[in-house]
């Protein structure tokens, strides 16, 4: 692509730079008449497209070649090398009808199954010998391998029938002995539990949607002065109601996280991760999202008799019921899931999906979804359809509007691969389709999932706290994926939201978390918030990444947060005055001030502000009677007028951060050394640094942590406490962030044996979570209930 856009003229580059929507189509045509001659320009399409080139294309080659690899390593017992080996031969096999390839196949998965069993992963090895039944129903020791994991899982009967079954089908008499030998083995197992059944739990696929919210809240597009459309209730909402949930038109998995996350759901893959049947790119969590994001349907091969073999009539029922398994399986993903075949116009020998960045390859997603609804309703003559999304073209920089001008006509030559004259390259089309990535820019939300870390793990496992070491990293968000929401994209941002947005997999859940009178507008954050930037970053931010100047009520109002989150504190003695690096302005006789900074204007009303009592404190000249102030520069204290050496300050603070950061990270076993040096560089910072900026929250928090790695608790206590109560001044008291931090708390009170404390923490870390998750609480935080159970034995422990 860079070699392709240094040709491009100079002239031509201005004209699309400087080009506005009216003018798009004619620069979209310059383009598209400049490239269409140029043979590097066919040699790039033929690069992203040609079946021959594709990185993407199988070979029964290469996964003859993995499966030699994984049969050497489990004879070494690397069971774990092995699974991978069996898992990469499986990605490159190709699914044909072909017997080599079906035998092939459920060799691997039984190879697969067997290395699972040995690793004690019996529910994802009984999925894989059910594959490989699915495969071939004769394969002996497919039915052998499950009846072994059915015993490991308890599961008696079909252990025992399993078995069986895998007897009447050996030929070789050595064979028939061992799983006689097994047979013995379980059916004396089974008469332990006498003969009773223990339920069989393989079908481990979780309900995503949420059962308590049963009343939904009716929602109403709205025209608002400053934003455009927005959302709004003709409601009163309650705290921590369900707004809204969506599956998006359009989803894709960050390159991060694929070849961890299933490209479908987005969640963490299991062992026995499945593959796309067509080609070796996306990797799929279970058979329901592998069908459901399209390519190729598997098919399992169901043509098996029992009769054939004189089985008695409850084994023939139980070969029956296993085989068919997937077969009804299917049949019911058919009735109850759309199928999104968002995947299948990629796959089967390209490679622009695995080389485009997501927003691209998301367009061309909204565009195969759109045109697969319209062939279905019949109105393929129209090529794409114009979605109501705000774009912002004109305000897009102008190096943007080229690159989006080239993938546009690139994306649009890769699409015309697969529906040939269906979408035809025009200017009309490459005009739309630019339109549609700067939509995609404008719009598409990142998918975040909470990550279970390994403590989170054991908490699942009903394992109680173990490392102190390990106490403070249960948290963690991963963006998996970016996506586009039809109704989710009316929703507009407010640095300071009354609806909190989170995902189930890749369905959209918007919930309010305060209670919001009915028409007021309902908006989330797309990111900066008041509490984490100041005021000149959020607008910097929402500038550089979604083009507009933010008009919420936290950019137009003086608020305490943007005073103190980045400020000094006052050289005078009992002053809580701010100090800042920003010029306000106040003109006589108004009820606003200005405040300047790197070329940055911002004008915000005083309006509610001269009744903050904390404003008062830190900013009181701001508030003065009209006429008794008109300006305060940068380095003079908001509240008395004191100077500041700013430049010294500004190095001892960023000094004493850093050596702290350092010493935290590096502090070993019983270090006091490193303790007092960093309660010294603590002293120091806060010695310049305003008592509520967001760097003295930062440092006692990695004092906190500092002080928990060696052990010493109590003041890892003090110095959390420390920390929240910074933040709940910077965000408030319900904020999500300070959820996160009463979490570390309450693992620290734990270590303690302060039950009391810890129960108090959890006791409000429940009231924000549920605030901001509802019901789905439990489901995302699943290890909040086993601290409260330990907080609970642990304090009533104390009081017997
Ligand atoms: C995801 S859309 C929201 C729906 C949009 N208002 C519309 O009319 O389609 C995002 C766009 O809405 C507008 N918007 C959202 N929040 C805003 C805010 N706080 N201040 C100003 N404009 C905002 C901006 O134009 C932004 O690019």
């Amino acid at each position: 692509m860079e070699r392709l856009k240094s040709l491009i003229p100079n002239d031509l580059k201005h004209a699309i730079g400087e080009s506005t929507t009216e003018k798009l189509a004619l620069t979209c045509s310059s383009l598209l008449h400049f490239l269409r001659p140029l043979p590097l320009f066919h040699q790039v399409i033929e690069e992203l497209t040609g079946s021959e080139m594709a990185l993407c294309r199988k070979s029964q080659k290469a996964a003859l070649d993995l499966k030699l690899e994984g049969n050497r390593y489990f004879s070494k017992g690397e069971f774990h090398q092995a699974l991978s080996f069996y898992s990469q031969a499986l990605r490159q096999l190709p699914m044909s009808f072909d017997d080599i390839d079906v035998k092939l196949g459920a060799t691997l998965y039984v190879n697969r199954a067997a290395a699972m069993h040995k690793l004690g992963l019996f529910e994802e090895c009984l999925r894989d010998c059910n594959r490989a039944i699915g495969l071939l129903p004769s394969y002996v020791k497919a039915w052998y391998r499950r009846g072994k994991v059915n015993a490991s899982l308890r599961n008696y009967v079909a252990s025992v029938s399993d078995l069986e079954v895998a007897l009447s089908m050996e030929s070789s008499t050595s064979g028939k002995s061992i799983i006689q030998e097994e047979l013995k083995m379980v059916t004396g197992k089974h008469d332990g539990t006498n003969g009773a059944r223990i339920p069989n739990n393989s079908d481990t696929e979780k309900e995503l949607t949420s059962l308590a919210d049963s009343h939904p809240v009716v929602l109403q597009c709205v025209s608002t002065p400053a934003k455009g459309k927005g959302m709004a209730s003709p409601k009163d909402i309650p705290p921590a109601s369900l707004l809204h949930t969506e599956e998006p038109l359009a989803a894709v998995v960050m390159k991060s996280c694929r070849e961890t996350h299933c490209h479908f759901c987005f969640n963490e893959v299991p062992a026995d991760v499945l593959f796309c049947s067509s080609c070796t790119i996306p990797i799929y969590c279970s058979q329901k999202c592998q069908e459901q994001a399209g390519g190729e349907q598997f098919c399992w091969n169901r043509a098996f008799c029992p009769a054939q073999n004189n089985f008695s009539p409850d084994l023939a029922k139980h070969i029956t019921d296993v085989t068919s398994a997937n077969y009804t399986k299917n049949i019911e993903n058919d009735k109850h899931f759309e199928h999104i075949p968002e995947h299948r116009h990629e796959c089967g020998g390209t490679n622009w999906p695995a080389v485009f960045p997501p927003d691209i390859v998301l367009a061309g997603r909204v565009v195969a979804n759109s045109m697969e609804k319209r062939r279905l309703a019949g109105k393929i003559s129209v090529p794409m359809e114009n979605f109501d999304f705000a774009h912002h073209y004109d305000k897009i920089p102008p190096d943007s509007k080229l690159e989006f001008h080239m993938y546009a006509i690139v994306l649009s030559f890769c699409l015309q691969t697969y529906y040939s004259m269906d979408f035809p390259c025009t200017e009309s089309t490459v005009s739309q389709l630019v339109l549609l990535i700067c939509q995609i820019k404008v719009n598409s939300m990142a998918i975040i999932h909470i990550k279970s870390t390994d403590e989170a793990e054991k908490f699942k496992k009903g394992q109680k706290l173990s490392a102190v070491n390990n106490v403070l990293s249960s948290i963690e968000q991963v963006r998996v994926g970016q996506a586009i929401y039809l109704t989710g994209s009316l929703f507009n941002h407010s640095c300071q939201p009354n609806v909190h947005a989170y995902f189930l997999s890749r369905t959209l859940f918007l919930r309010s978390t305060e209670f919001v009178p009915a028409w007021s507008p309902l908006e989330l954050s797309y990111g900066p918030q008041v509490g984490q930037m100041d005021l000149l970053e959020r607008q910097k931010s929402l500038e550089e990444q979604y083009y507009f100047t933010c008009q919420c009520l936290s950019c137009s109002e003086l608020n305490l947060s943007d005073l103190v989150i980045n400020a000094f504190r006052c050289p005078k003695r009992n002053c809580l005055g701010a100090v800042v690096e920003t010029a306000y302005q106040k003109p006589q006789h108004e009820n606003f001030v200005q405040l300047s900074a790197k070329s940055h204007v911002c004008r915000l009303s005083l309006r509610d502000s001269v009744s903050d009592k904390e404003i008062q404190k830190v900013a009181h000249k701001l508030l003065e009677k009209s006429g008794a102030f008109s300006h305060v520069g940068p380095a003079y204290c908001l509240s008395c007028g004191s100077r500041i050496d700013l430049d010294s300050a500004i190095a001892t603070s960023n000094n004493a951060l850093l050596s702290i950061k350092r010493l935290k990270d590096s502090i070993i076993l019983n270090d006091g050394i490193g303790i007092s040096n960093a309660l010294h560089l603590l002293d120091l910072l806060k010695s310049v640094r305003h008592p509520y900026s967001k760097l003295v929250a930062q440092a006692e928090d990695y004092i906190a942590e500092a002080f928990v790695k060696i052990g010493n608790l109590e003041p890892a206590t003090k110095h959390c406490n420390a920390s929240i109560k910074i933040l709940e001044k910077l965000y408030h008291a319900k904020h999500i962030v300070v959820g996160h931090e009463l979490i570390k708390l309450a693992t620290i009170q734990l270590h303690l044996g302060d039950g009391t404390g810890a129960t108090d923490s959890i006791k409000q870390v429940e009231v924000i979570f549920s605030l901001h998750y509802g019901p789905d609480v439990n489901k995302i935080f699943p290890y909040i209930g086993i601290l409260k159970e330990d907080a609970v034995s642990i304090a009533s422990r104390l009081s017997v």
